[in-house]
């Protein structure tokens, strides 16, 4: 499990850390940290052009300790000082006497073009908004140019705890990040400016709750339901599948096609899409008698393709076992039977879905996703798992809040999230509790989507066909 912690743990762990530590210690870790990631990056240290963009704080003189340590081997130096007279001076110093330079903001942009490796030293955990109008064109131009760019603890302009992203903000091939990853490492839209993520130990000693998880194959490994010598299909669990209309069967059936592959010992179908699922997957049970009457069921999806079928979706929150509610059902699900509910509730909507459940813009969701799923799970006391190019999920007691990391741009294609709710839904009905069931199956969704769509679009169904392998895949690394 990889987590995150916000700004104010590090900065408390860091100051117990300082208290037992000669000072600069710990920058020095970090700078060696980060030295040692530019150089394997650089490949050939010696003689090689390096850019520092350096700000006001101590983010600076990670950069600046890290460019002396890269001019001691032999690299060309250069910073690019933004607050001349604010800049880290300790570090400022050992620059100089490695035999580095320093130049105002004004003439860095034809050094960052020049450069071949260019450090992000301009903020870190002290930033707040975007990048300052003196630091814009130092990073366009190295977004530009043919430089690899490293960002040192974060990417310069995003928003450490929220992963938001107010106006420009540098863009990074690598961010060496120190102590712990930081919540907009796992969020868009800071992630994807993140580019990959190394993390440098520095001995923060950390609580045990952080604020963001993203698990990790072995994690997904332990929860993955697996059949015990005694199981039936009760013992492993019966998902029911309330989804689908005259107008939208293709739903119901790429429901069920991610229910069987979930895990459950066996799947129900009931709604008025039944002879194109028993076409296409003759091994679920059908009922016409509603979901009240279907038989057992250790837990529900309902909403997919379902129109306005107001009725079935209240029957089934009616109901006592977990629900997951999806899409049209979303929509249907009135705030407070969902509230009113003892068994767990998951909800499963993309950034529009959730925009109108909040009565705010997509954008607004798209922004400051973390915000947007801790807001829904509170008002519906529900878990609620928020699709998108960070797929989150968060529980309706607060805690840490899940980031799921196999997503996959190819994932935003017609019926993937159908696929997504029998998916989760199945892993409900096997007995994972909400959080578990929705962040595994967002896992394995993600995967799936990955081995179907290798270079190539894939369909929803080409997303289904390959959970197998997926789940293979999680099992044999995680669990050998
Ligand atoms: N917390 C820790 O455990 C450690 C922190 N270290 C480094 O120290 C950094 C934090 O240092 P600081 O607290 O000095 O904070 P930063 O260096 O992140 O930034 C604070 C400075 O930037 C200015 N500033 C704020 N927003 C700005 C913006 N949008 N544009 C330009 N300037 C802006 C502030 O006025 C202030 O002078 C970390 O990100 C990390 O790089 C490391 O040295 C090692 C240990
Ligand atoms: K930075």
């Amino acid at each position: 499990m990889r987590t995150a912690y916000s700004v104010e743990t590090v900065r408390a762990a860091e100051r117990t850390l300082m208290a037992r530590l000669p000072d600069g210690a710990l920058m020095q870790r970090a700078a060696a940290g980060l030295a040692a990631a530019c150089a394997q990056l650089l490949g050939r240290v010696y003689g090689s052009r390096v850019v520092l963009l350096v700000g006001s704080g101590d983010n600076g003189g990670d950069a600046l300790w890290a460019g002396a340590r890269l001019a001691r081997r032999g690299a060309a130096v250069t910073a690019v000082l933004l607050a001349p007279g604010r800049a880290h001076p300790g570090g400022l110093a050992a620059l100089r006497r490695a035999g580095g330079v320093t130049v105002p903001a004004a003439d860095g942009v034809p050094l960052v073009e020049r450069a071949d490796l260019v450090l992000d030293g301009i903020v870190g955990i002290g930033g707040t908004g975007g990048l300052r109008a003196e630091a814009v064109p130092l990073a366009e131009a190295a977004h530009r140019s043919r430089a690899a760019v490293v960002a040192v603890d974060l990417p310069s302009g995003v928003d450490a705890d929220t992963g938001q992203v107010r106006g420009a903000a540098v863009r990074a091939d690598l961010t060496v990040t120190f102590g712990t990853h930081k919540p907009a490492l796992f969020v868009d839209p800071a992630r994807e400016h993140a580019g990959s993520v190394r993390l440098v130990d520095i001995g923060l000693e950390l609580p045990a709750g952080p604020f963001l998880e993203a698990l990790q194959h072995a994690d997904v490994a332990r929860l993955l339901p697996v059949p015990a010598a005694e199981s039936d299909k009760y013992r492993r669990g019966v998902v029911g599948i309330a989804a689908g209309s005259a107008r939208y069967p293709g739903a119901a059936v790429l429901a069920v096609s991610g229910a069987l592959r979930g895990g459950a010992g066996a799947v129900r179908y009931v709604g008025p899409a039944a002879d194109a699922v028993i076409a296409r997957y003759p091994e679920t049970l059908v009922s016409d008698q509603g979901p009240k009457k279907a038989g057992r069921v250790q837990a529900w999806v309902v909403g997919p393709g379902a129109g306005d079928d107001a009725r079935t979706v209240a029957q089934v929150l009616a109901l006592d076992v977990p629900v997951l509610v999806d899409a049209d059902g979303l929509r249907l699900a009135p705030a407070r039977d969902v509230r009113r509910r003892t068994a767990p509730t998951l909800m499963t909507p993309h950034a529009g879905e959730a925009a109108a459940l909040l009565g705010v813009g997509r954008d607004e969701v798209e922004g400051a996703r973390l915000d947007a799923v801790r807001e829904l799970a509170g008002r519906y006391r529900a878990t609620v798992l928020l699709k998108g190019s960070t797929t989150l999920v968060a529980g309706p007691d607060g805690g840490p809040v899940r980031a799921n990391a196999t997503g996959t741009p190819w994932l935003a294609t017609a019926g993937s999230g159908d696929v997504l709710s029998g998916l989760a839904g199945s892993l409900l009905a096997a007995g994972l509790p909400a959080l578990d069931a929705a962040s595994a199956g967002a896992y394995v969704h993600g995967l799936a989507g990955r081995f179907a769509a290798r270079h190539a679009p894939a369909g929803a169904h080409d997303i289904a066909d390959a959970i197998p392998r997926a789940w293979r895949d999680v099992r044999e690394a995680g669990v050998g």
